[in-house]
Order: C-alpha cells, then structure tokens, then sequence
C-alpha cells in the first residue's frame, strides 16, 4: 500500500504557536508551551500517522501518510551561545526536510509599506523580515499557516491572506487556529498533497524520537517558565540526573532533576519561602510526568548556580538530549 511520508519542518518567530501546532495534531503533549518567547529550544520531533481517507461524492480523499512533524525554537537573533544554538536547531532542521509549514501570528501587526519604525516596534519589524528572509530561500514547499485566526475578526483576515502572498510563492495558505483545533484537517490535507511517497521512517505506535528522559527535563522547565517571572525563565535549564525505571510493577519510576540557573538571587527565587516554590514546581511536573510514563514518580528537584552557562559552550553542549544519551551509553558500557 503506498503511503506518503517526509520530515516537515514548522518554522516561524517565537510564540506563533508551533508547539501547540505539534500538540494539536498529536492529540497529546508532547512539546511544551508557554505564553512566553522562546519556550522551545531543541528541535522535537513528533510522528504522525493520518490514515487512508476514501474519496467521495464530497472530498478528492488522500493516502495514508506518516509525518514527521519538527518543532523548532522560534527564530530570532542571537545574541548568546545559547541562541546561536537554538538557531542552529532550526537551521538543522531546514536542512533535512521534504516540506516547511511557516507558521504566522495573525495577531502581529504587518509592516506598512514606507513606515519607519523605532524601539520595540523596530526590533519586531526586523525579526519579522529576518524570518521572511529565511523562508524566501527555502527551495522547497512551503505551506503558510496563519496561526490564531479565533482572535481575529472575518474581515481582517483576507488583506492577512493578500500580503502574506506577495512575499513568497506558497504550497498552500491555510488559516489555522492550533488552540481551538480550527482548520487542522485542511493544513494535513496540504501537508499530505506535498509530500513524496515513500517508507515509514518510525514504527507505526512510536510518537516521537525523544527519550522519556527528555521529555521529564522538559515539563520541569516549562513549569518553571510558567512560576517564576523576569529573568529566571531564561536563566534556568534542567539535567536529569537520575531516571530509573520501575523496579516492579506498580513501583514509581524515580527522578532526580537539577534546575540550573546563573546567579544566587535567581536560586532564592526558584527555591521560594521554605522551598514553596519548587515545590509547587515539582508537584506540578510531576502529574504530568505521571500521566506522561502512565505510573507513579517520585521526584527529587535541586537547584544549582551556574554562573553564565548560557555563555558558555561546553555546557550547552552537554545540555543537548542526543549528547546526553551518548555520554550515558559510554558510562554504562564502562561499567559492564
Ligand atoms: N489565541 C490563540 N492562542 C494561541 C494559539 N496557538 C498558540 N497560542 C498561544 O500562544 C502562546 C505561544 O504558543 P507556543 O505553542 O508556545 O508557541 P511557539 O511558537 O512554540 O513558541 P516558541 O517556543 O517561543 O517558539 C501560548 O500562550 C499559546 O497558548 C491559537 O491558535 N490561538
């Protein structure tokens, strides 16, 4: 039976929408969203299996496909190691992919033709031709999906949809709402039309490549993110130290986990009066770790400073999951 399958990118400036995107047409949680820029830093990727849809008197239908859909850090300019790392993630993932979903805020403003722009303002309109820049020299289908239409009114979304046209030849241009699941069915039907036919790349019931240990560091931050306002969010980065497996069934996995920051006063505030703070941290994170590996876990947090990690490469290099496997591949080797 042949099916189609490709790796496709979802691009666009940070707090689009992507990782809602990628929720959204898994139907389960995989990457981690926040109201605030810049919550994905690594590129996921997430597998969707969309079955045969016959043809009928009322829709052409399509073949069964297999995406691999590649949820990438929202695009900005760098300005430490740690965001020329997560460019390079999205770099990384325009290079090896069959299609590209640019993904658009219909809540920014467009640029007007002619205005000049300062301040706040200034630095948007140049990440918004920055990403434009990008995905005008991407050579291959690039679909645009004009994210958050449910806040948009009817008639503002057409001069969206005219303007939007005049920057790129797109595949096809769908409004989408990610968070009310609105205009989903037709952004895989454009997805389906652009891609090759060809092999599964995972199996059938794999939803992701990401290990569970990942996935647990992840929920740490996001919640994080969500709890501790100004710097922190930035400032934090989480290493699990420690992920051990059920020993029998119904026995909880057990987690240590450090939340790194750069400096004592960003400690304090992660720690809170009494240690309320990463304790709601933990509880938090650990209900969704429990219906994520479908057990009970047992989480043990830490916090420790690191001074300027997000400057320093050798750190953020040992952050990155696929590091992380290797170097614990070669620690249990050693130890057999
Ligand atoms: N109203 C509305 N809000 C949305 C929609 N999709 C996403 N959001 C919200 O937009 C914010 C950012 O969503 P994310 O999915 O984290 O965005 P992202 O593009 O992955 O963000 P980065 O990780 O910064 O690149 C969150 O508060 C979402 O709830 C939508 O369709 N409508």
């Amino acid at each position: 039976m042949p099916i189609r399958s490709g790796f496709v990118s979802i691009v666009g400036r940070p707090n689009a929408g992507k990782s809602t995107l990628v929720n959204a047409l898994l139907g389960q949680k995989l990457a981690i969203v926040t109201h605030k820029p810049q919550t994905t830093r690594n590129r996921i990727q997430a597998v969707l299996e969309v079955p045969l849809k016959k043809k009928t008197t009322r829709h052409p239908g399509h073949p069964a496909a297999q995406i691999i859909l590649v949820d990438t850090p929202g695009i900005h300019k760098p300005s430490t190691e740690l965001d020329r790392r997560m460019m390079q993630e999205v770099h990384d993932a325009l290079e090896s992919r069959d299609a590209v979903i640019f993904m658009v805020d219909v809540t920014h403003r467009l640029p007007q033709e002619g205005e000049t722009v300062t301040g706040k303002a200034k630095l948007s309109l140049d990440e918004h031709n920055f990403t434009l820049g990008l995905v005008k020299k991407l050579d291959c289908p690039v679909i645009l999906a004009l994210n958050k239409i449910d806040e948009l009114q009817r008639d503002q979304l057409l001069p969206q949809i005219a303007y939007w046209q005049k920057q790129h030849e797109f595949a096809a241009v769908i409004p989408i709402s990610a968070k009310k699941k609105d205009g989903l069915e037709r952004l895989i039907e454009a997805i389906i039309a652009v891609l090759p036919l060809g092999e599964r790349y995972f199996p059938k019931n794999q939803i992701t490549d990401q290990p569970e240990r990942f996935l647990v560091a992840e929920l740490i931050r996001e919640k994080v993110l969500l709890y501790t306002g100004e710097e922190v969010p930035y400032a934090a980065a989480v290493v699990v130290e420690r992920f051990e497996e059920p020993i029998k069934k119904g026995a909880a996995t057990r987690i240590a986990a450090a939340i790194y920051c750069e400096r004592d006063g960003q400690k304090a505030i992660l720690i809170g009066k009494g240690g309320a703070m990463l304790k709601q941290i933990g509880t938090a994170a650990r209900k969704e770790m429990e219906y994520l590996l479908g057990g009970k876990v047992f989480l043990e947090l830490f916090v420790k400073v690191q001074s300027e990690w997000r400057s320093s490469r050798g750190f953020i290099d040992d952050l990155d999951w696929r590091k992380q496997l290797e170097d614990l591949a070669i620690k249990q080797s050693n130890e057999k």
